[in-house]
Parts: structure tokens; sequence; C-alpha cells
């Protein structure tokens, strides 16, 4: 599988490997208990679970925030150090991880995707400044790059941020909740430049809770709750019995509110009944009794 880009990370092929990782943090809580999965290029694999159930400290681990007690995490056959060292791994963060008050533009933010690539002195060259364009131009920015990150709406904010991933050119893109708080259009593009990535051969690991969506772009999922319940193809592992493991038996009636998912008054709602072999996802403003706006069966 090929990979773009002249980069440290050039000609290396995407692949995550989390063997065994159990983070514990100082306050005694254990977030992650020997959590293992395998994944390859070409590849966009949902990461499914609770609030609580680790998926943020799963990304701090892949990232090296935060030092598994034990187990091992391996980024396109390197350790960590070594793969953030060749820009193997770029990380889209939850907005609330962000300070929006800091001053900075909208180009400066998606230039530090470069600085990886760059030497101590941190000068851009021109081939730096033409990432930067490209990878604004790729998630419809580029109008905005003088403007200060701090005055664009959640959903443009996710864009420049999903553009720093795409200038730092890395094999392995970790995208965290990247739809929370963003519209049905800006959903649809992000969705579109994913897949456009799988084709060429990235790997990407979102996590969200968005679960209607899951079976639409993904082909992979991780069944997270404090460890991997479940990982594999979308069809066999994102099926009702999996997702009860994973949500405790509430997905009965699992319904989550547009109004829990974007600014705009989208009213969307996504129910997963449990009633059929496989995954059966509704989008409308009603539950499961009453008539659906458009029904997809997906999966097995
Ligand atoms: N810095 C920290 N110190 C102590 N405990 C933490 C810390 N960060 C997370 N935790 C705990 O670890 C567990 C997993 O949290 P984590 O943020 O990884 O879950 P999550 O699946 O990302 O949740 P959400 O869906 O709400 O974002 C929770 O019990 C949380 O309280």
């Amino acid at each position: 599988m090929f990979l773009a880009g002249a980069s440290g990370a050039e000609g290396v092929v995407a692949s995550l490997s989390v063997r065994d990782v159990t983070v514990a943090y100082p306050s005694g809580v254990t977030a992650l208990l020997d959590a293992t999965f395998e994944l390859g290029a070409g590849t966009i694999c949902g990461l499914v679970g609770v609030n609580g159930s680790g998926k943020s400290t799963l990304f701090k681990a892949i990232m090296g925030f935060v030092t598994p007690s034990r187990g091992e995490v391996r980024i396109c056959g390197l350790s960590v150090n070594k793969a953030l060292k060749r820009c193997c791994v770029a990380y889209v963060p939850q907005s609330e991880e962000v300070d929006w008050n800091f001053p900075v533009l909208v180009e400066d933010v998606v230039m530090m995707g470069r600085y990886g690539h760059m030497n101590f002195l941190r000068i851009p060259t021109a081939k730096d400044k033409e990432k930067v364009t490209e990878s604004l131009e790729r998630v419809n920015m580029l109008r905005f790059r003088h403007h200060q990150i701090g005055e664009l709406s959640g959903g443009q904010k996710k864009r420049v941020f999903l553009a720093r991933a795409l200038a730092q050119e890395a094999p392995v893109i970790l995208l965290d909740e990247p739809f929370t708080g963003v519209d049905v259009k800006t959903e649809t593009a992000i969705i579109e430049l994913l897949r456009q990535l799988r084709a060429s051969g990235h790997l990407m690991l979102v996590s969200t809770h968005n679960l209607g969506s899951v079976p639409d772009f993904c082909d992979q999922v991780v069944l997270l709750n404090r460890t991997v319940l479940a990982s594999g193809p979308t069809a066999t592992t994102f099926t009702p019995q999996n997702l009860e493991r994973a949500f405790g038996g509430v997905l009965r009636s699992f319904r989550i509110e547009g109004g829990d998912l974007h600014d705009d008054h989208d009213a969307r709602s996504v129910t997963v009944l449990t009633d059929d072999e496989r995954p059966v996802v509704y989008y409308g403003e009603g539950g499961p009794e009453e008539e659906p706006l458009r029904r997809t069966d997906k999966g097995a």
C-alpha cells in the first residue's frame, strides 16, 4: 500500500498495533486494561464506547502523552517515540482540549503540522507553505487562512485541525470525536475526506458517539469499555450483541438527539435496535415505535 508525501514517514506503511496496553492514572483509576487490537493500511476504524470507557486515554497512549504501565503500542512498526519523530502519527483533538483564546492565525495552526519536517529554527520552506495551502484547500478553509482560530465556528475549527493533520502527512491519523459540534454538511465533508485518505493508504482511528454513521464509513470497529470488548471488520463486529456488551444493554432503544451532536437545529436522532442479527439504524425524529424518516440495514 502506497503512502503519499516526502516526509519522515515516506515509504512507511500505515499500521497500528496495541498489545495488552494497561494505563493507570496517578489517581488510581485504571482507564485501560490489557487493550489489544491491530489495524492495517487503508482503514477507517471507529472507536466506540460509553463516556469514560477509555477512548481518549487510548489516544493519549498512542500519542505518547501517557505511558502504559504494561503492554506496547507500535505505529507503522515503530515504537511511539520513533513514530512521533518520523511524523508517522497525527492527532485531531476534541475541541475542549484546545485553548481557543490563544491568538494564532488559521494558517499558523496548520503550519504546526509541518514542524516535524523542519529543522530546529522552524523556518518554513516553499514546500511547507505549499502543503499548508493544499491542506486548507482540501478542507475548504483556504479563505479563512488569515483569520484568528478563535473567531471560527466549532465545525470550522475542526476542519482547521484536520488540515493540520493533513499538512503533517502522517500515515496514521487519530480523530477524537470529529463529528461533535459540527453540522451534517461538515460531517459529510469530513467523512468524504477520510474515505479519500483511506484510498491513499492512510489508517484512521476515529472515536465517535455517532453510532448511526459507523456502518456507513468505518470498515473496522473497536468496541471499548476499559478494555477492548471486540475488534474487527464492522460487518462482523458492529453487532447488536457486541453493542449491548459495550453499552450495558441500553441499546434496545439507543437514541442520540441532534441537539447533542450539532450546533445547528438538525433534529436527527439515531436509534439502534437489537431485535435483529444485524444493526438496524434509524435516522429520524421518531423513536422505535414511530415511523423513521430513513432506514438503513448495514452490517453482517
Ligand atoms: N488525567 C486523568 N486523571 C485521572 N483519571 C482520568 C484522567 N483522564 C481520564 N481519567 C479517567 O479514566 C477513565 C477513562 O477516561 P477517558 O477520558 O479515556 O474516557 P473516554 O472514553 O474518552 O470518555 P468520553 O467519551 O467521555 O470522552 C475515566 O474514568 C476518567 O475519569
